[in-house]
């Protein structure tokens, strides 16, 4: 079995999970915990970000998709959201060099024409430069709700079948997965492990049809902590598992 290199744990990197999807949580409290303003977990934050990227990239992961802002996160403090809607600009304008040569693909999913301006030009910019990659999709979750997605995607087929072009009894799980925000991953949609971080229990309306057989690994790290050797350990936790798919 070849393993990870000075990983702390043994890894099977033929079974690395194909796609990997994470709740990216405890900025804030990882801010707070060293008297620091909440904007300074979330720019922590987006460094870590890069980190885990180029981790799990060089691991083998096919695609990592990352839930960076909630359609209920518009709830917060304008001062935090207007900080947070420069994020995905500052993070392509430090990093597009390293996703370049690492080959990576960026894609961003969610309703984006509710972004400011300069957040979804400078989404639409990366997931231009980077379309013709073909090493690891980092797919974030930007202005996403899995409720507002499965929505979407029962208005997409109603209108198919009123228009005629698909009758009702047509409508199976492999149709109603291609109309989803995931559909362009195809059969890779469905994250094979789900990570959460900073010891929360809960799914917060995040790809609730995909997750219906995803691995779940909670774990304590606020997000800013969450290094590689986690991630590795998370993929451990996923490798030890036995995957029934509902089966026996
Ligand atoms: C809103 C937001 C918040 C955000 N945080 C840092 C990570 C922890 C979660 C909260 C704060 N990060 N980190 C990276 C992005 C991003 C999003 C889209 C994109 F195309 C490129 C980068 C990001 N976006």
């Amino acid at each position: 079995m070849a393993t990870a290199k000075g990983s702390k744990v043994k890894l099977d990197l033929s079974r690395i999970p194909a796609h990997i999807a994470i709740i990216m949580d405890g900025n804030g409290r990882w801010a707070k915990r060293r008297f620091l303003p909440r904007v300074a977990g979330h720019k922590q934050g987006m460094q870590n970000v890069k980190t885990i990227t180029k981790a799990a990239s060089r691991l083998g992961v096919k695609v990592l998709t990352l839930y960076a802002f909630s359609t209920e996160n518009w709830k917060r403090p304008g001062s935090e959201v207007n900080y947070l809607m420069r994020l995905p600009v500052d993070f392509f304008n430090d990093f597009m060099p390293d996703l370049i040569k690492e080959n990576v693909k960026v894609e961003v999913m969610g309703e984006l024409t509710d972004l400011p301006e300069p957040t979804r030009q400078a989404s639409e910019k990366a997931m231009a430069d980077t379309a013709n990659n073909t090493g690891m999709i980092l797919n974030f979750a930007l202005n996403y709700g899995g409720r507002d997605e499965l929505v979407h995607a029962a208005q997409k087929l109603a209108k198919q079948v009123q228009e005629g072009t698909l009758k009702p009894e047509e409508i199976d799980d492999s149709r109603f997965s291609s109309a989803l925000m995931t559909g362009f991953l195809g059969p890779m949609a469905d994250p094979d492990l789900l990570i959460r971080t900073s010891g929360e229990l809960r799914i917060s309306n995040f790809l609730l049809w995909q997750i219906a057989y995803s691995e779940l690994v909670f774990v304590d790290d606020y997000w800013p902590d969450f290094s590689p050797a986690a991630l590795e350990s998370a993929i451990a936790d996923y490798q030890a598992r036995d995957r029934r798919f509902g089966g026996l």
